[in-house]
């Protein structure tokens, strides 16, 4: 008998090794099982996909199969999981499908329809759809919010927060991107080296987004070596944000006494939480009585243009925790999403060195050999900008937008491809709609050979066009999208002006194998890719 469960054992254990997969994701792959289920019936034309009802899971089933699939199994001329994500959708005639639970429950939709994302995704007066309170719990943590609002309440939010990302705040971050580059070249000991090797590129990504974030979002004054305790013992402001940031889901997902069982993790993660709390509100005070004696003018952080904002408004005014909460949305809707669309970028980037040449060439002849770049150069590194665009549409860090009937209404569904029109299909109130952003990226009907890294697919489009899909679409599309775009921007161009990066290959590994461990996705809030191990070689 011991024989048997170690044998078996073993086959788990190679499993494990030949996919890669966490003991989690198999746990994840387990439920997968459970819950997907086979084809079952055409619904109104649409086909039906069917499983048990009863599952709350954080994530929709269409996730789960893209998780499980041991790599490159199912197309071994192909190596990114992701196409398959999209090719789920190929057996059915249309690019919508509806999900029918098996006994009760009304149907979901999952689209990767550009087309159906905006009917569902805008909000707005004529919008039947809204964001569900449980779709949005990972955002509400400290405060009702943009990102978590809907209807009335979002249109509150939009008035006080849309009017702080403005041209100050934008000069803002490009200055701080320079600024903590130059730090962190400082801090790293980069200086004189002709090579650096980076085992895992997101602790610089991170890192830089964390700054970022604290300096323009929160108008907190951070730099790249400050120690996590001051000699008191006490944390940091940086560590308790930076800790905030990195516990996000076990506050949002763990229940309430397991946080506060007494463990090292928890205790920290409580502590950060209590610090960061107690000193926002006091800034909230500080910040207003700067607002009204004037002396805010030299400030154009986020936090500091809110309150402003909020002093302004008549009888629309946000409340403290709603002020907090939407700075602190910033920081979860802001870093991870910026850091692993870079981390990303410069993977691709690594793998595709002709590529990184072309990006290069264009840094070169705006910039020259060291001069530092200015926001003015910004629409001149569009090839920079287009590498970034690329990335963040093979990896959509934002992987899924979940929204719900309101009323009884209709979706007009785009025909397959190649049938001309639209097909009106009835929705019933409480029908959820799930805008599957992957299957967007990789959808066929928008990208010719969707797979590929070709950043050129983005030459010469505007920067307001739609096409970018990636940060959603109409009036509730990305707030931070031209944040998120001048700081990957001048940090790249920051980067790959000094030093061309190369992928860092393990023991014997081929440049393919390492494309193949490093370029896929992995989801915990928002999607990125395996830890990137690079070198930087220092250009002359
Ligand atoms: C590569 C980076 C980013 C990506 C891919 C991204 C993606 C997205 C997506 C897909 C949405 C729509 C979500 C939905 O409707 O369910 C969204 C909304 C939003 N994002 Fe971003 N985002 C990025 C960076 C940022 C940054 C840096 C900030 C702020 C500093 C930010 C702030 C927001 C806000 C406030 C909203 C809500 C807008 C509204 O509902 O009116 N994002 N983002």
């Amino acid at each position: 008998m011991t024989d048997y469960i170690h044998s078996a054992i073993g086959v788990l254990q190679q499993w494990l090794e030949h996919t890669q997969l966490t003991v989690t994701n198999v746990g994840l792959a387990l439920l997968a099982l459970f819950v997907t289920s086979r084809v079952v019936k055409y619904r109104k034309g649409l086909r039906a996909v069917s499983y048990m009802p009863g599952f709350r899971i954080p994530f929709h089933p269409l996730s789960l199969p893209a998780i499980l699939l041991p790599k490159a199994s199912w197309n071994p001329n192909y190596y990114s999981p992701w196409t398959w994500r999209y090719s789920f959708y190929k057996p059915f005639p249309n690019d919508t499908i509806s999900v029918v639970p098996y006994l009760v429950g009304s149907p979901t939709f999952y689209t990767t329809n550009v087309d159906v994302a905006r009917q569902v995704s805008g909000g707005g007066h004529k919008c039947s759809f809204y964001k569900t309170p449980e779709s949005s719990a990972a955002f509400l943590l400290w405060g009702m919010n943009i990102v978590a609002a809907d209807k009335e309440t979002w249109r509150k939010h939009r008035r006080i927060v849309g009017p702080a990302f403005n041209n100050s705040l934008y000069q803002m971050v490009w200055t701080e991107t320079l600024n903590t580059y130059n730090d962190m070249v400082e801090a790293e000991g980069w200086k004189g080296k002709k090579e650096i090797d980076v085992p895992v590129i997101q602790t610089l990504t991170f890192k830089l987004a964390l700054l970022i974030i604290g300096k323009c979002g929160f108008g907190f004054s951070f730099d790249w070596s400050s120690p996590p305790r001051s000699e008191d013992g006490s944390l940091s402001i940086q560590e308790a944000l930076r800790i905030v940031a990195d516990s996000h889901m076990i506050a949002t997902f763990l229940p309430k006494w397991i946080q506060n069982l007494p463990t090292k993790k928890f205790k920290e993660v409580r502590e950060a939480h209590g610090k960061l709390l107690g000193f926002m509100k006091q800034q909230v005070a500080e910040r207003r009585a700067e607002v009204r004696s004037n002396s805010s003018e030299g400030r154009h952080d986020a936090f500091t243009m809110l309150v402003k904002a909020n002093e302004d408004e008549g009888k629309l005014k946000l409340s403290d925790d709603e002020l907090i909460g939407n700075v602190f949305v910033m920081l979860f809707a802001g870093h991870e999403t910026t850091a692993h669309t870079l981390a990303a970028t410069l993977g691709y980037l690594a793998y595709h060195q002709n590529l990184q040449d072309e990006v290069y060439d264009q840094i070169a002849s705006v910039l020259g050999r060291d001069r530092e770049p200015t926001i003015d150069d910004y629409p001149s590194l569009n090839k920079v900008l287009a590498a970034f665009y690329e990335g963040v549409r093979l990896f959509p860090a934002g992987h899924i937008m979940i929204r719900q009937a309101y009323e009884d209404t209709v979706l007009n569904i785009p025909n397959p491809v190649g049938e001309e029109g639209v097909t009106t299909f009835p929705v019933p109130k409480g029908t959820n709609v799930i805008v599957d952003m992957i299957g967007v990226q990789y959808n066929p009907r928008y990208f010719d050979n969707p797979g590929e890294y070709r950043p050129s697919r983005w030459y010469g489009i505007s920067n307001e066009s739609e096409s970018f899909s990636a940060f959603s679409i109409g009036t509730r599309a990305c707030l931070g999208r031209k944040f998120a775009t001048l700081e990957s921007v001048c940090f790249l161009a920051l980067l790959l002006r000094d030093y061309r990066v190369e992928p860092a290959l393990s023991n014997g590994e081929t440049k393919d194998e390492w494309r193949d461990r490093v370029l896929d996705g992995k989801i915990i809030l928002t999607l990125g890719v395996n830890n990137v191990p690079v070198k930087l070689i220092r250009r002359v």
